[in-house]
């Protein structure tokens, strides 16, 4: 194997995990993308950030996109290089919108954009060495497949997905508080409990195949669906702004759910102007994207 191709680019999307009740498991894509374009050099990795992450992630080796891209070539069999990389990233960083797997997902497409046989890293295999990365596959299936997805781990540790059938024209609404409110995912899971009373694992059975229905087409099923006994209320102590936010809003009748490890807020519906005009006056952001159906795309 040789690296064929002398700049390769990624558009990668944002994805929510969890979904309330699909704990590790429950995972979605949106319109919503960080992009990044590499070119192999002679020389030590140069990696430019424009937007999120700019002056704080690493521009070096160990920025964790080129991490990926490394990993990438090493299981496909091709040669290593350094690498001038520009990143344009959105995504926020621990906000609950997947930007770890987005980037792990975007490092390793850029590796088989540079291939000379880019089917020596299948869909599959860019699935599996993502979780790898991530430790659980619920943010890497959307960001690698779209859509909405449910993921595993096999008993031989393989990590699995399959689709989710999903109204595309399903609303969805992302509340990103203010970005001194970020909380990374290894801080989010230090607060769970080991084990949970068996009612709670009942209660939460039930509820993720309503909202497996929920999303397919009855949306008056959102509710129901998006009950949680699993995580959200021992996170909190560590969530309390994005808790409160969705307590009132599930009060008022919306569909919402912590993203992922938080600190944004999903709502599975489209909100009043009133609701999302004071949100915003609290310095909140609301993203309004359309869910994505095909996975990182090589561009
Ligand atoms: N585009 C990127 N480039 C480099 N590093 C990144 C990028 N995106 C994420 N990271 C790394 O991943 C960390 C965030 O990962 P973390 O799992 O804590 O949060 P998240 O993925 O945004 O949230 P969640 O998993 O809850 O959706 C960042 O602090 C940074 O170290
Ligand atoms: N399922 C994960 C998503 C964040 O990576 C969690 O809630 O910790």
């Amino acid at each position: 194997m040789r690296l064929a191709n002398e700049r390769a680019a990624v558009r990668v999307p944002a994805t929510t995990a969890n979904m309330g009740p699909g704990f590790d498991s429950f995972g979605m894509a949106f319109t919503y993308y960080d992009e990044v374009e590499v070119r192999p050099i002679v020389g030590a990795t140069n990696v430019t950030v424009e937007g999120v992450g700019e002056g704080v992630v690493p521009t070096d080796d160990s920025n964790l996109v080129v991490r990926a891209l490394r990993a990438g070539l090493d299981a496909a069999g091709a040669p290593q290089a350094g690498f001038e990389m520009h990143c344009v990233n959105r995504i926020p960083h621990g906000g609950g919108m997947g930007s770890s797997a987005s980037a792990a997902v975007a490092g390793l497409m850029l590796a088989r954009g540079l291939l000379s046989d880019p089917e020596a890293l299948p869909d599959e295999e860019i699935f599996r060495i993502a979780t790898g990365f991530e430790g659980h596959p619920d943010n890497v299936a959307p960001a690698v497949f779209g859509g909405a997805t449910v993921a595993w781990i096999e008993a031989d540790g393989t990590p699995r997905s399959a689709p989710m059938p999903v109204d595309a024209t399903l609303a969805v609404s992302l509340l990103v508080p203010p970005s001194t409110t970020r909380l990374s995912t290894e801080e989010a899971r230090k607060v769970l409990p080991d084990s949970v009373p068996r009612a709670d694992a009942l209660f939460n059975t039930s509820r993720a195949a309503i909202l497996m229905l929920a999303l397919a087409g009855r949306p008056d099923l959102l509710m129901a669906g998006t009950e949680d006994r699993l995580h959200q209320e021992y996170r909190r102590g560590v969530l309390p702004a994005s808790m409160a936010v969705m307590d009132s809003l599930r009060e008022q009748g919306y569909p919402a759910v912590i993203s992922g490890a938080g600190p944004t807020v999903l709502v599975l519906a489209d909100m009043s102007q009133q609701t999302r005009f004071t949100l915003e006056r609290h310095g909140w952001t609301v993203l309004r994207p359309g869910i994505d159906l095909s996975g990182a795309q090589l561009v």
